[in-house]
């Protein structure tokens, strides 16, 4: 008998084929998300998850793994993996995956357009010109941006999609790099000239900020009220990480009192924001709902790779990219 196996979202035809050959596969059908409750009752007999950070269910914690006593591998078609609690699933010797590479340039690529479209204005100029507010009368002054090429990028998290980001900088659009990390990065500093400094002289010194950290108990509320306070009025902010490594209300309250110029975001605190948040009336602030690697291309490899993670340790294998060791 095969394995069985829970997805808690539609699996592609394509990985489905492959994932068909190794395990019986379940998947969430029903409309929007799964919840925690409909996922307590599917996980009772199944020795893999395929899954992807999902507000709906929270954190896959020991009430859940309680619900699956037969479960070998967790298999997060995503990067960031900060809903495991990896202890809860160590504890029960359950291995955890993740995708990393095969999303890096798409989300760099994402940033870089969070960047571009805060800086020159586009999603608000877009309306401008589509509402019919673009006249023969129009003072060009009420249109201007900011430059991006020539300035100065400051990535906090300087991991490989840092490094795209920072390459794209350099190479692109002549930026100088400056970069915060837990470690050194001394290959990033020969290929982009990056420059390796602290969380404060980064703030102090960049014309954009890009927060590419993944969320961990460390970068929790990384940036917060100080940290805006020590941008310059000029700078960008951008978040492609998540929602939770920046104190929303101080970026809120940053913003309303002209402290940075404006912000590019793809996560929230909340996840799918709230109608009522500030973020979304304020015409300087570019938002996406979570976007950072929804390229068709980039999300048909996410899927093949979860899908080859789950498969070998059903397999007894050991999987491509197992975390939280
Ligand atoms: O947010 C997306 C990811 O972690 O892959």
């Amino acid at each position: 008998m095969k394995p069985k196996v829970y997805s808690t979202y539609s699996v592609p035809e394509h990985v489905k084929e492959f994932m068909a050959t190794y395990c019986d596969i379940r998947e969430w059908q029903g409309d929007g998300r799964i919840t925690r409750d409909v996922l307590l009752k599917e996980i009772t007999d199944v020795e893999g998850l395929y899954t992807a950070g999902s507000s709906m269910v929270g954190v896959i914690d020991d009430e859940l793994l309680n619900h699956a006593p037969l479960l070998k591998v967790i298999s997060n078609v995503s990067v960031g993996y900060n809903n495991f609690d990896v202890e809860a699933m160590n504890k029960r010797n359950i291995i955890g995956t993740n995708t990393p590479y095969v999303l890096d340039e798409t989300v760099a690529d994402l940033a870089f357009a969070l960047i571009l479209s805060t800086a020159r204005r586009i999603t608000e100029l877009d309306q401008f010109v589509k509402e019919g507010s673009w006249k023969p009368t129009t003072n060009y002054h009420e249109t201007y941006g900011l430059d991006v090429h020539g300035t100065t990028l400051g990535i906090i998290g300087m991991g490989r999609i840092g490094e795209a980001i920072a390459r794209r900088a350099k190479f692109g659009f002549n930026m100088d790099v400056l970069y915060f990390n837990r470690n050194r990065k001394p290959e990033a500093e020969d290929k982009y000239g990056a420059e390796y400094c602290d969380l404060t002289s980064l703030l102090t010194r960049a014309d954009y900020i890009v927060l590419m950290t993944p969320l961990t108990p460390e970068t929790f509320q990384i940036i917060g009220e100080e940290e805006f306070k020590l941008m310059k009025k000029s700078a960008i902010f951008i978040n492609v990480s998540r929602g939770q490594t920046v104190d929303e209300q101080a970026l809120i309250h940053a913003l309303q009192n002209g402290e940075i110029y404006g912000a590019g975001l793809d996560v929230f605190e909340k996840e799918p924001v709230d109608q009522d948040n500030p973020l979304l009336q304020m015409s300087n602030v570019v938002t996406v709902p979570h976007i950072g690697s929804a390229t068709a291309r980039t999300e048909a490899a996410m899927a093949m790779r979860a899908a080859e993670n789950l498969v070998a340790v059903l397999t007894g294998k050991e999987p491509i990219d197992p975390v939280g060791k």
